[in-house]
């Protein structure tokens, strides 16, 4: 087998792909193997965590799922402090109470059947210990080096369908809702709190998108309703093969911001569960998002700060500077 000077990387076929590094090639012979030719991680910091296999898998497909990783005991105490919080047993400042789009306007019952998910734990010692995980954390400090962020925090807890298909959440790219970057440096930490399969809608990705760039998201026309901010990329092409990730409890993924992905529909009679954090470098910079195509959901989340503060002064930045805090090491930017 002869192949040319060049980096030479696993495509996401398994084949093995040459990039020709020089125009005057060098022939060389011989067995092929990845261990001889410098590879360029782009997606990956290097560390003495991730096995090379692993490093390539994420820069290949833009997720990685780590079996096992957090402990029944943990999710058992989230899993009553979700229940504590929904009965409002307890209230927590900045947090976030969303129910479902097909019971919005029904009559409230302070009950986890009428929660979709909760945003905004960041005040809760419970929730917010899961984002300092230090199984968690090692992980994140792959993507996002050593200063870290936890910038975004979310319980989801999707009720069984009420026969709308609400309980789905549309394809897209978590950079959608964030205004810092790079993007590189952002990694969302997603946590199956039981078995998620596709009878209770698991999550669902298009390997390889993080390579592409953000893309125009808007709500889908979907007749039986969408949840408020649940924004799709436009014009999706549902003939493009997705995967579904299966995971058992304590099932960890790890994936990039610009991963195109969704949740099904949730066909059983559970709230199938998952906590998840997304973390950034602190050194990432915020960005001005006028003039792109994050300005809608800039305006829908400024209405709702508006509503939820009451401050009419707030930016963007300052509503995620309020929410961000420190993980691990120095905040420099964030
Ligand atoms: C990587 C990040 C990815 C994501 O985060 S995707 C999801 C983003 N979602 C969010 O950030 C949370 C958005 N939700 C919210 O802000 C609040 O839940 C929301 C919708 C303002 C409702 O707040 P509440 O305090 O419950 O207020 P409320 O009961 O008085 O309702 C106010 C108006 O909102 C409506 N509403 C409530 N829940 C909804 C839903 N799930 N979908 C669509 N509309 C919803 C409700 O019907 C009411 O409408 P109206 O004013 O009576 O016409
Ligand atoms: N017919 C559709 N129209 C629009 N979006 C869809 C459609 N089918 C799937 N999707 C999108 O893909 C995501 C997940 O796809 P999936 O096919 O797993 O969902 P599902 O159709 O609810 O369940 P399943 O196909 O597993 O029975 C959905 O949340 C949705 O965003
Ligand atoms: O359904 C889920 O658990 C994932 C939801 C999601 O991708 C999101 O909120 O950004
Ligand atoms: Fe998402
Ligand atoms: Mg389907």
């Amino acid at each position: 087998m002869q192949v040319h000077d060049g980096n030479v990387t696993p495509g996401s076929s398994g084949r093995l792909t040459i990039i020709q590094r020089h125009l005057t090639a060098v022939p060389l012979s011989g067995q092929v193997s990845t261990a001889n030719y410098p590879t360029k991680f782009c997606y990956t910091l290097d560390n003495n965590l991730l096995t090379t296999e692993q490093r390539h898998f994420y820069e290949e497909n833009g997720f990685l799922v780590i079996k096992n990783l957090v402990s029944s005991v943990d999710i058992e105490s989230f899993r009553k402090q979700f229940e504590k919080l929904c009965k409002k047993e307890i209230t927590i400042p900045g947090l976030l109470i969303m129910r479902d789009v097909a019971i919005a306007k029904s009559e409230y019952v302070p009950d986890q059947k009428a929660v979709t998910k909760i945003q905004d734990f960041q005040e809760d010692p419970v929730l917010f210990s899961y984002c300092s995980l230090p199984q968690i954390v090692k992980y994140v400090e792959c993507f996002t080096g050593p200063n870290v962020m936890a910038m975004h925090t979310m319980l989801i807890n999707k009720p069984p369908d009420a026969g709308k298909k609400s309980s789905r959440h549309p394809m897209h790219q978590d950079l959608h809702y964030f205004p810092f970057r790079p993007a590189d440096r952002i990694v969302c930490a997603w946590t199956a709190m039981e078995r998620i399969d596709r009878t209770n809608g698991c999550l669902v990705v298009v390997p390889g998108t993080h390579k592409g760039v953000l893309k125009q998201h808007d709500y889908p026309e979907w007749e039986g309703g969408v949840n408020k901010m649940y924004h799709g990329v436009r014009d999706y092409d549902l003939s493009i093969p997705r995967v579904h990730l299966v995971m058992e409890k304590g099932d960890t993924v790890f994936f990039h911001p610009l991963l195109i992905h969704g949740s099904g529909m949730n066909r059983t009679a559970g709230f199938r569960k998952a906590i998840s954090c997304h973390y950034a470098g602190a050194d990432c910079n915020y960005i001005d998002v006028k003039g792109t195509s994050q300005e809608n959901i800039e305006k829908e989340v400024m209405e709702v700060a508006y509503m939820r503060y009451g401050l009419s002064d707030l930016t963007l930045k300052d509503v995620w500077m309020i929410k961000s805090r420190i993980i691990k090491g120095e905040r420099t930017n964030l």
